[in-house]
Protein backbone atom coordinates (compact mmCIF):
# COMPACT_ATOMS: atom_id res chain seq x y z
CA UNK A 1 0.00 0.00 0.00
CA UNK A 2 1.67 3.82 -1.06
CA UNK A 3 0.31 6.98 0.17
CA UNK A 4 0.54 9.77 -1.93
CA UNK A 5 -0.17 13.86 -0.30
CA UNK A 6 -2.26 15.47 -2.70
CA UNK A 7 -2.05 19.68 -2.92
CA UNK A 8 -4.82 19.55 -0.22
CA UNK A 9 -3.42 18.92 3.54
CA UNK A 10 -6.05 16.34 4.40
CA UNK A 11 -6.53 14.39 1.04
CA UNK A 12 -4.23 11.66 0.30
CA UNK A 13 -3.87 9.33 -2.51
CA UNK A 14 -4.00 5.70 -1.54
CA UNK A 15 -2.78 2.81 -3.95
CA UNK A 16 -3.86 -1.03 -2.47
CA UNK A 17 -1.10 -2.90 -3.47
CA UNK A 18 -2.07 -5.50 -6.13
CA UNK A 19 -0.64 -9.00 -5.85
CA UNK A 20 -1.38 -10.86 -9.44
CA UNK A 21 -0.97 -13.99 -10.40
CA UNK A 22 -3.18 -16.24 -13.00
CA UNK A 23 -6.45 -16.19 -10.96
CA UNK A 24 -6.29 -12.25 -11.34
CA UNK A 25 -4.96 -10.51 -8.10
CA UNK A 26 -5.50 -10.15 -4.30
CA UNK A 27 -5.35 -6.57 -2.77
CA UNK A 28 -5.86 -5.31 1.03
CA UNK A 29 -8.39 -2.88 0.61
CA UNK A 30 -8.26 -1.29 4.45
CA UNK A 31 -5.99 -1.94 6.88
CA UNK A 32 -6.45 -0.80 10.14
CA UNK A 33 -3.15 -0.49 11.18
CA UNK A 34 -1.57 0.85 8.82
CA UNK A 35 -4.90 3.56 8.06
CA UNK A 36 -4.40 4.65 11.87
CA UNK A 37 -0.61 4.99 11.81
CA UNK A 38 0.46 6.46 8.19
CA UNK A 39 -2.75 8.10 7.31
CA UNK A 40 -4.82 9.48 10.03
CA UNK A 41 -5.86 8.25 13.45
CA UNK A 42 -9.64 8.09 12.82
CA UNK A 43 -12.06 5.14 13.54
CA UNK A 44 -14.65 3.97 10.75
CA UNK A 45 -17.93 3.44 11.89
CA UNK A 46 -20.36 2.78 8.50
CA UNK A 47 -19.60 1.68 5.49
CA UNK A 48 -21.67 3.28 2.19
CA UNK A 49 -21.97 1.77 -0.93
CA UNK A 50 -24.05 3.83 -3.76
CA UNK A 51 -24.59 2.90 -7.37
CA UNK A 52 -24.79 5.39 -10.34
CA UNK A 53 -26.45 3.41 -13.56
CA UNK A 54 -25.55 6.17 -16.04
CA UNK A 55 -22.62 7.92 -16.90
CA UNK A 56 -23.01 11.80 -16.12
CA UNK A 57 -24.49 10.86 -12.69
CA UNK A 58 -23.30 13.94 -10.00
CA UNK A 59 -23.73 13.01 -6.56
CA UNK A 60 -22.77 16.09 -3.95
CA UNK A 61 -21.43 18.42 -3.01
CA UNK A 62 -21.77 17.19 0.87
CA UNK A 63 -20.48 17.09 4.13
CA UNK A 64 -22.08 17.08 7.61
CA UNK A 65 -21.96 19.70 10.08
CA UNK A 66 -20.24 19.09 14.17
CA UNK A 67 -19.96 17.18 15.58
CA UNK A 68 -20.82 14.58 13.21
CA UNK A 69 -18.70 15.78 10.63
CA UNK A 70 -17.26 12.67 8.53
CA UNK A 71 -13.51 11.74 7.53
CA UNK A 72 -14.53 9.79 4.37
CA UNK A 73 -12.07 6.75 2.51
CA UNK A 74 -13.55 6.52 -0.95
CA UNK A 75 -13.14 3.25 -2.94
CA UNK A 76 -14.46 2.02 -6.58
CA UNK A 77 -15.30 -1.16 -7.28
CA UNK A 78 -16.80 -1.39 -10.41
CA UNK A 79 -16.96 1.21 -13.11
CA UNK A 80 -14.76 4.75 -12.55
CA UNK A 81 -15.91 8.37 -10.96
CA UNK A 82 -13.77 11.77 -11.32
CA UNK A 83 -14.07 11.92 -6.68
CA UNK A 84 -14.01 15.64 -5.53
CA UNK A 85 -12.73 17.18 -2.21
CA UNK A 86 -13.49 20.83 -1.29
CA UNK A 87 -11.62 22.82 0.98
CA UNK A 88 -14.13 24.05 3.96
CA UNK A 89 -11.73 24.58 6.58
CA UNK A 90 -12.23 28.33 7.05
CA UNK A 91 -8.85 28.72 8.54
CA UNK A 92 -6.78 26.86 6.07
CA UNK A 93 -4.93 28.91 3.22
CA UNK A 94 -6.64 26.25 0.91
CA UNK A 95 -10.43 27.36 1.51
CA UNK A 96 -12.17 27.13 -1.62
CA UNK A 97 -9.35 24.99 -3.26
CA UNK A 98 -10.38 21.70 -4.39
CA UNK A 99 -9.02 18.31 -5.60
CA UNK A 100 -9.86 15.64 -8.16
CA UNK A 101 -8.74 12.31 -9.88
CA UNK A 102 -10.09 9.50 -11.35
CA UNK A 103 -11.11 6.66 -8.93
CA UNK A 104 -11.79 3.25 -10.75
CA UNK A 105 -12.16 -0.09 -10.13
CA UNK A 106 -9.40 -0.72 -12.72
CA UNK A 107 -6.85 1.27 -11.59
CA UNK A 108 -7.88 0.35 -7.77
CA UNK A 109 -7.04 4.06 -6.47
CA UNK A 110 -8.18 5.17 -2.76
CA UNK A 111 -8.94 8.93 -1.77
CA UNK A 112 -8.66 9.75 1.93
CA UNK A 113 -11.10 13.07 2.77
CA UNK A 114 -10.38 13.91 6.28
CA UNK A 115 -13.15 16.58 8.32
CA UNK A 116 -13.44 19.55 6.71
CA UNK A 117 -14.40 18.97 3.09
CA UNK A 118 -17.12 18.45 0.92
CA UNK A 119 -17.52 15.46 -0.92
CA UNK A 120 -18.70 14.81 -4.53
CA UNK A 121 -17.97 12.66 -7.22
CA UNK A 122 -19.54 12.00 -11.02
CA UNK A 123 -19.96 8.98 -13.11
CA UNK A 124 -17.39 8.15 -15.90
CA UNK A 125 -19.03 4.40 -16.97
CA UNK A 126 -22.45 3.21 -16.77
CA UNK A 127 -23.10 0.98 -13.65
CA UNK A 128 -20.36 2.56 -11.30
CA UNK A 129 -20.52 1.62 -7.38
CA UNK A 130 -18.84 3.67 -5.39
CA UNK A 131 -18.28 2.62 -1.58
CA UNK A 132 -16.80 5.02 1.30
CA UNK A 133 -16.31 4.33 4.70
CA UNK A 134 -16.98 7.48 7.08
CA UNK A 135 -15.66 8.35 10.44
CA UNK A 136 -19.23 9.55 11.87
CA UNK A 137 -22.62 8.19 11.55
CA UNK A 138 -25.16 9.57 9.04
CA UNK A 139 -26.93 12.34 10.58
CA UNK A 140 -29.62 14.52 8.14
CA UNK A 141 -30.11 17.34 10.47
CA UNK A 142 -26.26 17.56 9.86
CA UNK A 143 -26.48 17.66 6.29
CA UNK A 144 -25.02 20.40 4.29
CA UNK A 145 -24.44 21.32 0.48
CA UNK A 146 -22.91 23.26 -1.68
CA UNK A 147 -23.41 23.53 -5.53
CA UNK A 148 -21.63 21.44 -7.39
CA UNK A 149 -21.41 23.96 -10.51
CA UNK A 150 -20.22 26.62 -8.13
CA UNK A 151 -18.06 28.80 -10.20
CA UNK A 152 -16.02 30.40 -7.32
CA UNK A 153 -14.85 26.30 -7.04
CA UNK A 154 -15.06 25.55 -10.74
CA UNK A 155 -14.36 22.11 -10.29
CA UNK A 156 -13.02 21.26 -13.66
CA UNK A 157 -15.33 17.85 -14.26
CA UNK A 158 -14.62 15.72 -17.18
CA UNK A 159 -18.10 15.13 -18.86
CA UNK A 160 -19.45 18.52 -20.13
CA UNK A 161 -23.20 19.21 -20.72
CA UNK A 162 -26.01 17.87 -18.77
CA UNK A 163 -25.61 15.53 -15.67
CA UNK A 164 -27.69 13.93 -13.68
CA UNK A 165 -28.49 15.20 -9.99
CA UNK A 166 -31.02 14.91 -7.14
CA UNK A 167 -33.29 17.36 -7.02
CA UNK A 168 -31.45 18.26 -3.55
CA UNK A 169 -28.41 18.56 -5.51
CA UNK A 170 -29.64 20.69 -8.07
CA UNK A 171 -30.36 23.51 -5.21
CA UNK A 172 -27.53 23.11 -3.26
CA UNK A 173 -26.43 26.64 -2.25
CA UNK A 174 -23.25 28.62 -3.86
CA UNK A 175 -19.55 28.22 -1.25
CA UNK A 176 -20.22 32.19 -0.89
CA UNK A 177 -24.47 31.53 0.54
CA UNK A 178 -22.93 28.73 2.69
CA UNK A 179 -24.68 29.27 5.76
CA UNK A 180 -22.68 30.87 8.66
CA UNK A 181 -22.72 27.94 10.63
CA UNK A 182 -21.48 25.96 8.41
CA UNK A 183 -17.70 25.90 7.80
CA UNK A 184 -16.24 23.37 9.19
CA UNK A 185 -12.96 23.99 11.82
CA UNK A 186 -10.26 21.97 10.90
CA UNK A 187 -9.13 19.38 13.81
CA UNK A 188 -6.24 17.90 13.77
CA UNK A 189 -6.58 14.24 13.65
CA UNK A 190 -3.30 13.26 13.62
CA UNK A 191 -2.53 13.26 9.47
CA UNK A 192 0.73 11.57 8.94
CA UNK A 193 1.05 13.05 5.35
C1 LIG B 1 -25.63 9.55 3.01
C2 LIG B 1 -26.77 8.67 3.55
C3 LIG B 1 -28.01 8.74 2.99
N1 LIG B 1 -29.03 7.98 3.47
C4 LIG B 1 -30.35 8.06 2.81
C5 LIG B 1 -30.96 9.43 2.77
C6 LIG B 1 -31.75 9.42 1.48
O1 LIG B 1 -33.03 8.86 1.72
C7 LIG B 1 -31.00 8.45 0.59
C8 LIG B 1 -30.15 9.13 -0.47
O2 LIG B 1 -29.34 10.11 0.18
P1 LIG B 1 -28.53 11.17 -0.68
O3 LIG B 1 -29.36 11.65 -1.79
O4 LIG B 1 -27.99 12.19 0.27
O5 LIG B 1 -27.34 10.25 -1.25
P2 LIG B 1 -26.01 10.75 -1.98
O6 LIG B 1 -26.31 11.92 -2.83
O7 LIG B 1 -25.37 9.60 -2.59
O8 LIG B 1 -25.16 11.27 -0.74
C9 LIG B 1 -23.81 10.95 -0.60
O9 LIG B 1 -23.06 11.73 -1.51
C10 LIG B 1 -21.66 11.57 -1.44
C11 LIG B 1 -21.02 12.52 -2.40
C12 LIG B 1 -21.12 11.64 -0.07
O10 LIG B 1 -20.01 12.11 0.18
C13 LIG B 1 -21.91 10.97 0.99
O11 LIG B 1 -21.46 11.32 2.28
C14 LIG B 1 -23.38 11.22 0.84
O12 LIG B 1 -23.68 12.56 1.20
O13 LIG B 1 -30.18 7.67 1.45
C15 LIG B 1 -28.83 7.13 4.51
O14 LIG B 1 -29.77 6.42 4.97
N2 LIG B 1 -27.60 7.05 5.10
C16 LIG B 1 -26.56 7.80 4.66
O15 LIG B 1 -25.39 7.69 5.21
Amino acid sequence: MRIEPTTLAGVVVIIPSRHSDDRGYFCELFCEDFFRSQVADVRFVQDNQSLCSRPATVRGLHYQRSPVQQGKLVTVPRGAIFDVAVDLRTNSSTFGDWFGMVLSAENGFQIWISEGFAHGFMSLEPDTITNYKVTAPYSASHEGGIAWDDPDIGIRWPIAGPVIVSPKDASQPRLKEMHADAPVHHQEVAPCV
